[in-house]
């Protein structure tokens, strides 16, 4: 397990990584006159290299979900830069699924290939999302509307919706914290057993430990706008994913509840500081 103290201005970006972000400040207005500024995130310096999962966790308020809007694009940075190498697109699952109430679940997941292509173009395109359903297990429910959906299967059609642009990197942002715990460890395994199929860079928020661990190849802990610490994951999970029961198998595990220690022991110190 290596821990690496994150504030490095001197790292050079390097070719193997998908993102690279240097120095990056984020500050929003936190009051009536112009000089009163929060810092949301805060000289941060962060590599992802290709494929791999990143999980980024710290307490409330902390910034992980500018950091993670801000690898998304859709935040400017104040000071700083964010550079993505990837040759295909980038996909974001919220917490909340966000379906078009008036589109059936497949016309939810062709959404993203209209918008890209257009209309003209979606017949060389249909057996892809016929094959993103098959991938999240909602080819039977292909007609159906959102309301007729339990929250589980609305969060596979969110993140089949992702998929079907074949993104290089995939951003998950609490997707499943709304979530009861078994339908979070089932759509854990989903996630890991798509990462494991179509090879994206991961980056996910969660404030769940356990989840970060299982889903994660590192574990950035945050704390006030910047990266405490990063810690590589012992126990990433590549070669046991496919197995059904991996993740409550995991859980039981001495390494899990090692590593469980060492990342709440940091989160802890984090918030001590
Ligand atoms: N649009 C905004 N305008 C003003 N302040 C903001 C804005 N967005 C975030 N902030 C502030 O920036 C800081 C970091 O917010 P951020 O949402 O990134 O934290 P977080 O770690 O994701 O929190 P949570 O876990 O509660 O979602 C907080 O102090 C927040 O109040």
């Amino acid at each position: 397990m290596v821990a690496s103290p994150h504030h490095d201005p001197n790292t050079q970006p390097s070719a193997q990584s998908a993102v690279t972000i240097r120095d990056a400040t984020v500050e929003f207005p936190a009051g009536r006159r112009a000089s009163d500024r929060v810092k949301a995130i805060e000289n941060i310096d962060l590599d992802i290299p290709f494929g791999q999962r990143l999980a980024l966790v710290g307490k409330s308020g902390c910034g992980k979900t500018t950091l993670l809007r801000v690898i998304a694009g859709l935040q400017s940075l104040s000071t700083g830069h964010c550079d993505h190498h990837n040759r295909g697109s980038t996909s974001f699952v919220f917490q909340q699924p966000a379906l078009l109430p008036w589109r059936r679940v497949l016309g939810n997941v062709r959404l993203p290939i209209e918008l890209q292509h257009g209309r003209r173009q979606l017949s060389s395109h249909e057996s892809d999302i016929l094959t993103t359903l098959k991938e999240v297990d909602l080819d039977d429910v292909a007609e159906r509307f959102p309301y007729q959906l339990s929250g589980g299967m609305k969060m596979r059609v969110s993140i089949a919706r992702a998929l079907v642009t074949q993104p290089d990197l995939l951003l998950l942002d609490e997707p499943f914290a709304a979530l009861d715990d078994l339908l979070r460890t089932q759509l854990g395994e989903l996630v890991t057993q798509l990462w494991r199929s179509h090879g994206f860079t991961l980056v996910m928020v969660t404030h769940n430990i356990a989840e970060a661990i299982l889903l994660s190849d590192r574990v950035c802990v945050m704390h006030e706008g910047q990266i405490a610490v990063t810690l590589e994951n012992p126990i990433a999970r590549a070669e046991t994913a496919s197995d059904k029961n991996g993740a409550d198998l995991i859980r039981r595990t001495p390494e899990f509840a090692e590593f469980y220690g060492v990342v709440s022991d940091h989160l802890k110190k984090a918030g001590r500081t």
